[in-house]
């Protein structure tokens, strides 16, 4: 079938590649001309055959506006599938703006990362059942060969919502996983932790695929001496504890993993050095000086 992809990063790049491969005919289109196969939106929507279905994969900043611009040079009957990491609360309002330009909308969480090209993509998605049915060609070629990696989670924002506490439970299992191998470090008695990761690999409860990546950066650097502790986050992690507040649902380890990405950037920690100040003004005892 026919697609058009708006933004050809390292996510819509890939992806495209993928829908090729299985013998879709894509168009893309990003700002880069080096890369894109249109020059512009017009472009593409006149490249495509009416229905049209075209599939926005840009970062979150940025998704609103290239909506609007794409809503534009599209009709009715079209659809627009927002696959990139969009908050699920923006999903309801767009999907109501498309639909009085009779524009269909879906909301799709993408995982699998750099891999997603040759593994294929976990997809969630959100949205009225007629539109996921027209796009069901096109899942089908991005997911993963086996039984599992698609679902179709509710109606418009259920997708995005869904991939929101996927990455919540990435953030925590990333942290234990962190957690063990910072602890095993530490330790007087494990000398060769690099090679228990490893042997973790098979056989044990805690195998996955995080695992065998944790194995592979510790083969590449053992020590991860190059790296600093300095972690980024890009939304996801504060929407799920966002949610949970909001829920007065227990995110206990979940919320844990997000606060340690925040005191990764400290140099220091304003709220440890409150505790030293008020340890040393109650008990008198010494404090550590800059
Ligand atoms: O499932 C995935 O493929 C990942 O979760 C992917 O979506 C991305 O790598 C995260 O959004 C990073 O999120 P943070 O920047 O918040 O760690």
């Amino acid at each position: 079938m026919q697609l058009g992809l708006v933004g050809l990063g390292r996510m819509g790049g890939n992806m495209r590649e993928r829908l090729r491969s299985a013998g879709h005919e894509v168009v893309g289109f990003d700002h880069n001309a080096q890369i894109s196969d249109v020059t512009s939106l017009a472009g593409l929507a006149e490249k495509l055959e009416s229905p049209r279905a075209v599939w926005v994969m840009v970062p979150a900043g940025v998704t609103d506006a290239t909506i609007d611009e794409l809503a534009e040079v599209l009709g009715e009957g079209d659809i627009i599938i927002d696959g990139g990491n969009s908050r699920f609360s923006d999903d309801a309002p767009r999907a109501e703006r498309l639909n009085e330009l009779g524009i269909g909308y879906i909301d799709v969480g993408v995982s699998g990362g750099v891999w997603g090209r040759q593994n294929g993509y976990g997809l969630m998605v959100g949205g009225a059942q007629e539109h996921v049915d027209r796009l069901m060609p096109i899942f089908n070629a991005l997911k993963p060969e086996g039984e599992f990696g698609f679902v179709h989670a509710g109606p418009v924002g259920a997708g995005h919502y869904s991939k929101m506490v996927h990455n919540g439970i990435e953030y925590g299992l990333m942290h234990a996983y962190a957690e063990g191998y910072e602890l095993m470090a530490a330790s007087e008695l494990v000398t060769n932790v690099p090679g228990v990761i490893k042997s973790w690999r098979e056989g044990t409860v805690v195998r996955s695929w995080l695992l065998d990546l944790l194995d592979r950066a510790l083969d590449e650097d053992p020590e991860l001496a190059e790296l600093s502790g300095y972690t980024e986050d890009t939304g996801e992690g504060r929407w799920t504890v966002d949610e949970a507040v909001r829920l007065a649902v227990p995110l206990n380890v979940i919320t844990a993993s997000l606060f340690a990405r925040f005191a990764s950037r400290q140099d220091d920690s304003p709220a440890m050095k409150a505790v030293s100040a008020l340890r040393q003004q109650f008990g008198g005892h010494a404090v550590h000086k800059r």
